[in-house]
């Protein structure tokens, strides 16, 4: 099947960076989430980015024209009944994405093929829930989208060899890489990332650390880019949470326990960048430590 026509579920940090990718591509993307603000930040937040590649030579003033113009938006889920791919990249919650498929599958053709950006959740079982398991993937893009190179393509355990092949096919044209992970809980790359970064939760918790001492450690101590407090604010702490809670609950060890203070920040509405506080304050000109 020819895949032109892409649906994106979910119009936030990574929706709106998956849309850039695909439509930079040459794909026709339309963008749905359930707020007309998201779906508006989103095209003001892509048109920054690309503009921003455009300015540093990256692309042509043209091709930032041409994916703007293959890019549209709307509220009603329905109308991603055109769509030959869907990516559903909502809420890391498990009864939001159920929700989603269910509202969404009668309005899909048949040949569509549904994909999930989760970040942990079993493919398996979301797969379970629709009419079409053997056409369903995990499709695990990167923060920044339009920077990372790597896409976890995800098989539950009904998934067939075409539909695997044909995300292949989309990874490449995107001009990325694809790494092909089982469907065990959250994976290969939050696997190993996300316990870093809970881990240094519990290293600011129990006070071995201030926040900028923990993140400068490891930026000059390990060479990561971003220290793992200043990430988990970028990826969002609820996110964080929400896979660590998937770890423990999915492989049932006590080693992937949240930090409680990962939980505290969440339950204070402090869930990093994106709603200018976590372990740094947004809001000025500069990030200020919390802690
Ligand atoms: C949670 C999950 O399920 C899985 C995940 O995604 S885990 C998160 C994985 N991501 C990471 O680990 C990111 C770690 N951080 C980094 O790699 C780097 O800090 C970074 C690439 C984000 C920024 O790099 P930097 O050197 O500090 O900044 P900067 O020089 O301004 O940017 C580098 C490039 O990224 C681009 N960029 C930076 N932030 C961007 C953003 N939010 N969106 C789009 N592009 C962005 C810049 O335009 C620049 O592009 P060019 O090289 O083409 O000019
Ligand atoms: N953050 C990251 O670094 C990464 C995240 N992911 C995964 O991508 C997905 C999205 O994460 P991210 O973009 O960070 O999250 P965000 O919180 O930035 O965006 C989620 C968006 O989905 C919207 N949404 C919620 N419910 C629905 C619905 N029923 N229909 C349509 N839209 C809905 C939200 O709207 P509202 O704000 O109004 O609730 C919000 O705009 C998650 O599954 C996450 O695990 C994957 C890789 C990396």
């Amino acid at each position: 099947m020819d895949i032109q026509n892409i649906g994106i579920v979910g119009a936030g940090q990574m929706g709106n960076g998956i849309a850039h990718v695909f439509s930079l591509a040459g794909y026709d993307v339309l963008l749905n989430d359930i707020s007309q603000d998201a779906l508006n930040q989103a095209i003001v937040t892509i048109s920054h980015n690309l503009e921003r590649q455009v300015s540093r030579g990256k692309i042509e003033q043209s091709e930032m024209d041409a994916a703007l113009s293959r890019i549209s938006t709307t509220l009603k889920l329905e109308d991603l009944g055109v769509s030959d791919l869907v990516i559903e990249a909502a809420t890391e919650r498990e009864d939001v994405k159920n929700a989603i498929f269910e509202r969404l599958l009668p309005h899909l053709k048949p040949e569509t093929i549904l994909t999930s950006n989760t970040s942990s959740i079993s493919i398996t079982r979301l797969a379970s829930r629709t009419d079409r398991p053997e056409k369903f993937m995990g499709f695990h893009f990167m923060n920044p989208v339009p920077v990372m190179k790597l896409v976890e393509l995800i098989r539950g355990i009904a998934t067939d060899e075409p539909t695997y092949h044909a995300l292949l096919k989309v990874v490449e044209s995107l001009g990325k890489t694809a790494a092909s992970a089982e469907d065990f809980p959250a994976f290969i790359v939050n696997r190993i990332l996300m316990p870093m970064i809970n881990e240094a939760v519990y290293t600011l918790y129990e006070g071995v650390g201030s926040v900028k001492s923990i993140d400068e450690s490891m930026k000059l101590g390990a060479n990561h880019p971003m220290g793992p407090l200043e990430l988990a604010d970028f990826i969002g702490l609820d996110t964080c949470l929400a896979i660590m809670n998937v770890l423990h609950d999915g492989l049932a060890d006590t080693k992937y326990r949240p930090c409680p203070l990962l939980t505290k920040y969440v339950e204070a509405g402090w869930l990093g960048r994106k709603t200018q506080r976590g372990f740094y304050d947004y809001r000025g000109e500069t990030p200020v430590p919390t802690r």
